[in-house]
């Protein structure tokens, strides 16, 4: 893939469109097999993808890596970016587009010296957390909790869309994206509020019609955007 994998950062406008519909998958956020789960999406018309594989229940060593090269694989056959979460040898070990990495994570500026041009996201909650990502390196923000959510057990308090209206109001112009409990009815007023996107795990995993709730957020982003 070309996007951030050896021809150059990514270029701003291709990270805006990328962020619009992002998935973050791993096995423990799935009913059924993730593959299965990750295809229907992609038909759906997701955006970009992050495997990102916590929780109880999550794998480890080989079973991990298989994983993700699978998934890795349907992206690959879409023309989607993959990016791995927080596990930057896992990201590398595989030829992953990028990584994602969070506060606790290793720092985003080492990321970025081990990563080269790969796409590298980093998750911001504050005005100081943004301006530092953007100064180490990062090619997007994932700000949340916008909103509750179950899928993370130590996420902070819902900050609510205002984060992000803060965040462009004082300057961040880097690609955003929204996360946390993020639903088709709320994702409008994330990007009106200033995102590039929405990221989603539970309303696109855990859907009844996996393909048809990727479809109604790639719809209702493409909307906000144009
Ligand atoms: C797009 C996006 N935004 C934020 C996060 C959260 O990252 P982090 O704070 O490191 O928490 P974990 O996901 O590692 O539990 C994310 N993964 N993706
Ligand atoms: C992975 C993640 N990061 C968050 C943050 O606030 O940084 S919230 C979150 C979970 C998002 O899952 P759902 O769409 O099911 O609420
Ligand atoms: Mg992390």
């Amino acid at each position: 893939m070309n996007d951030g994998g050896g021809s150059g950062r990514i270029e701003a406008a291709r990270m805006r469109q990328l962020l619009r519909t992002y998935l973050v998958i791993g096995s423990t956020n799935c009913c059924i097999e993730p593959l299965r789960v990750l295809e229907e999406a992609l038909a759906g018309g997701v955006t970009l993808v992050q495997f990102r594989e916590k929780g109880p229940g999550a794998l480890t060593g080989a079973p991990l890596r298989e994983l993700a090269v699978q998934l890795q694989g349907a992206c690959r056959q879409r023309g989607v970016p993959f990016l791995v979460n927080d596990d930057v040898e896992l990201a590398l070990a595989i030829g992953a587009d990028g990584v994602h990495v969070g506060q606790e994570d290793e720092a985003a500026v080492r990321v970025r010296a081990r990563i080269g041009d790969r796409i590298l996201g980093v998750s911001a909650h504050t005005l100081a957390e943004a301006e530092a990502a953007v100064r180490h390196g990062a090619d997007y923000l994932g700000i949340g909790p916008i909103y509750p959510t179950a899928s993370k057990a130590d996420a902070k308090a819902p900050q609510g869309p205002g984060i992000l209206r803060e965040l462009r109001a004082c300057g961040i112009a880097l690609p955003l994206v929204g996360i946390g409990g993020i639903t088709i009815e709320s994702a409008g007023e994330i990007i009106r509020a200033g995102a590039d996107g929405i990221a989603v795990i539970s309303a696109i995993t855990q859907a009844a019609d996996v393909r048809e709730a990727a479809t109604r957020f790639v719809a209702g982003s493409i909307a906000e955007s144009s």
